[in-house]
């Protein structure tokens, strides 16, 4: 190797200026050392600082693995970077101090002057727009589903793209826009969101473009429109499948030429907004239907983000529904029992996180003690006395075979198994725990994670 050690000591002090945490590791997954910013997030008091990561892998310190991220399902930027011989980046969910982050991992290989990679620099950022721990507020999530929509969200937000956000209802695209907004350089500027259902022509100009005083009957004042509002800033547009074919060519017409009018207005005012739209619709189909018009799909489907349901994302539902507790109810002490998590987590959800969030907030007016029970989830929810049956275990409906998709990270796999085992009829904690051969706080840990 033609690196010196004085080299890789001018590389560590170069380091050490930048912001970011960043570390130095070898071609055997080494971590060879750390700058300030990293030693000052991640390597901490208490566990023995930077020199208790140093010469360890950086699968075993971020992941806890035993292997490499992409022997255990996850893809390995290092591994990505070496092969392709260029910088990689993906979304992973890292130990720290403070429990499990999402982090964007970017690896650049550094090179000697013979060209040979002899080391690869990784930079750590840490993502505020979502959390894979219980949080009071923003986007929760740590399933794959979650994580890839996540990932596309942070690639995305920089760019000025228009965003397509397309997902069932309840799926949380206001919050997916806003978390775009807040990961891009407009964060500072407002967010501005329109809701498109029962938009008609007049009010569509009006609210979106504003109006000059005395453009009609009432307009005693001159009113500034969204788009003017969200100058700097940005636009959603919500239920965008809603809008009436004479309104989507006025939008068309505002994102073609990037300029509007107020309604009774002559100046031409220029816009300056980031796009981002949404709709539960089929909007493909729409346009084979001739219901939405083709030249205004392609225009938003620059770059499409699918919101996963809750049905692909079945093993969040205990730490979306801690979450959602934290955030109807401010009570102390308020909780769910194992139970009742399982509960939730094996029930269909066709409202997804809308109907989770008002079902708990139902039981939370309804319970008295510091714990919400199955019985008492059962109870409001207003399903006809399925879900009654389900937590008394007498009905059906749990499918009684245990399946998973294809390879997952053994962590992912045994979260996945333990919320299908608590969602079959009957099941406890009490009579599990013995049978799994853990104990009963193991395992109501396990379901609370
Ligand atoms: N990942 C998430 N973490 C925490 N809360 C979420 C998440 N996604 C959605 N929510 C919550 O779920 C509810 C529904 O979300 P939101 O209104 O954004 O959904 P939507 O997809 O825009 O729905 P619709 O299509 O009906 O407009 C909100 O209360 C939101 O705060």
């Amino acid at each position: 190797m033609d690196y010196s050690a004085s080299q890789l000591n001018e590389l560590i002090s170069f380091l050490d200026g930048l912001p970011e945490p960043r570390i130095v590791m070898d071609a055997d997954y080494r971590i060879v050392a750390a700058n300030k910013a990293y030693r000052r997030e991640y390597a901490g008091s208490g566990s023995g600082g930077v020199a208790s990561i140093l010469g360890r892998r950086c699968y075993e310190v971020s992941h806890h693995f035993t292997v490499p991220c992409d022997q255990a399902g996850e893809s390995c930027p290092l591994k990505l970077s070496q092969e392709e011989g260029a910088s990689r980046r993906v979304l992973h969910l890292h130990h720290t101090p403070r429990g499990e982050e999402h982090v964007d991992v970017e690896t650049t290989p550094v090179r000697d002057q013979e060209g040979r990679i002899v080391y690869f620099v990784e930079t750590l950022r840490m993502v505020q727009q979502a959390s894979s721990r219980p949080a009071a507020q923003g986007l929760v999530g740590r399933s794959p589903a979650f994580q890839q929509m996540l990932e596309k969200v942070l690639r995305v937000a920089p760019a000025q793209a228009t965003v397509l956000l397309l997902g069932e209802t309840g799926t949380g695209k206001e919050l997916v826009a806003q978390a775009v907004h807040e990961a891009s350089g407009r964060r500072d500027s407002p967010f501005v969101a329109v809701d498109c259902t029962g938009l008609t022509e007049n009010l569509f100009e009006s609210e979106l473009f504003g109006h000059e005083k005395g453009a009609f009957t009432g307009a005693a004042f001159r009113k500034l429109g969204l788009v003017e509002s969200a100058s700097g800033g940005t636009l959603f547009l919500d239920e965008i499948g809603e809008l009436p074919p004479a309104l989507q060519v006025k939008l068309l017409r505002l994102l073609e030429t990037g300029t509007y009018r107020r309604v009774g207005g002559v100046d031409t005012l220029r816009a300056d907004f980031r796009l981002v739209a949404a709709t539960h619709r089929d909007l493909k189909e729409m346009v084979r239907q001739e219901r939405f018009r083709r030249d205004l799909y392609y225009r938003l489907n620059t770059f499409p983000i699918h919101t996963p349901s809750l049905a692909e994302r079945r093993e969040d539902i205990p730490l979306l529904a801690a979450s959602l507790l934290e955030r109807v109810d401010h009570r102390p002490g308020r909780h769910f029992s194992a139970e009742a998590l399982a509960w939730l987590a094996g029930r269909n959800w066709e409202g997804n996180i809308r109907e989770l969030r008002n079902l708990i907030e139902r039981a939370t007016l309804m319970s008295d003690g510091e714990e919400i029970s199955a019985a008492k989830l059962a109870e409001v929810a207003d399903d006809g006395g399925e879900s009654r049956a389900l937590a008394e275990g007498v009905g059906g409906g749990a499918d009684d075979s245990f399946r998973v998709p294809g390879p997952l990270p053994l962590a992912q796999l045994e979260q996945r198994y333990l919320t299908w085992l608590m969602a079959r009829p009957g099941a406890d904690v009490r009579t599990l725990a013995p049978a799994l051969g853990v104990s009963e706080r193991t395992l109501y840990r396990k379901l609370q994670r």
